[in-house]
């Protein structure tokens, strides 16, 4: 992407190798190997098939996982933040810490653990990342996000629905330069999809939003489509030309076309 942008993620050779025993042997999986691409404001949709590690990526991306190599930068308006082991030693931790504050992430989990309630758990994040009058912002994400009746409800009974609408809720708290969603619409209810696309609608010019899906109705949303397989990506463009190159000119008919074309290229044999 051009250099004009002036806020970007860049990703810069980025490996995780996840290497987990089996029957007693020790097995590999390819999370992601050697991905590099770069992102600018706007919303860029992940799409490819399952497996091909949209969900590592974006852990990585929203700082929850380090990459075993290759590093993650983040440049705002005033700085450049890397994300890479070699960074976890060599900064200062508050320095992190303001990185961490930029992000807003809705991870891909069937259930929290804790037992504080909504009403607690939006206020101590709230309150806990510096947010200005932490009260009245964590008030305000609560009825936005429709979770007003489930105040006194603790984490760890929020289901379906619900428990999106929460993470949905405490990943804007902190009105995050970064927003990070995994399969957001998973398991949302209509009230929830409906609160998403006006969320989605009226984003900050600046704010980078990255959303890993396999809804395509979600993808129509997308400023920039970013095919991944096999932890690399294979394709990253503006969705307007990429979905103009083919008959339906909508996001399903364009990935499909990606796959139809993957599926003859790995049958061709020299
Ligand atoms: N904790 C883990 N231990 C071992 N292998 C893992 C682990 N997490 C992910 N993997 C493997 O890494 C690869 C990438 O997984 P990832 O969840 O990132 O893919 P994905 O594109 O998000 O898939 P999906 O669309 O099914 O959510 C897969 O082969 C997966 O089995």
């Amino acid at each position: 992407m051009g250099k004009t942008m002036t806020m970007w993620i860049e990703w810069s050779h980025v490996t995780k190798i996840y290497e987990f025993e089996t029957e007693n042997k020790w097995a590999r999986n390819i999370g992601l190997l050697d991905f590099s691409a770069s992102v600018q404001s706007g919303i860029t949709v992940i799409l490819g098939p399952r497996g091909a590690g949209k969900s590592t990526l974006l852990k990585i991306t929203a700082m929850m996982m380090l990459p075993d190599d290759g590093r993650v930068t983040f440049h705002t308006h005033h700085q450049t933040m890397d994300w890479s082991t070699g960074n976890v030693h060599a900064s200062r931790p508050e320095q992190l810490g303001e990185l961490r504050r930029k992000i807003g992430y809705v991870p891909l989990v069937p259930r929290l653990d804790q037992e504080m309630t909504v009403e607690l758990a939006l206020f101590h994040l709230a309150q806990l990342y510096g947010t200005p009058d932490p009260r009245k912002r964590s008030c305000e994400m609560m009825i936005r996000w429709g979770l007003a009746g489930y105040r006194q409800t603790p984490l760890m009974k929020l289901r379906g629905g619900v428990l999106k609408r929460f993470l949905l809720a405490q990943s804007l708290l902190l009105h995050p330069t970064f927003w990070i969603l995994d399969e957001p619409t998973r398991g949302l209810d209509l009230l929830g999809k409906q609160l998403l696309r006006e969320e989605l609608q009226r984003q900050p010019k600046d704010r980078i939003t990255i959303i890993a899906t396999h809804d395509m109705q979600l993808a129509e949303c997308a400023d920039y489509l970013m095919l991944l397989e096999s932890g690399a990506c294979r394709r990253l463009g503006k969705k307007k030309l990429l979905t103009a190159g083919v008959s339906e000119g909508t996001v399903a008919a364009w990935y499909q076309a990606m796959q139809v074309f993957s599926k003859e290229k790995s049958s061709f044999k020299v």
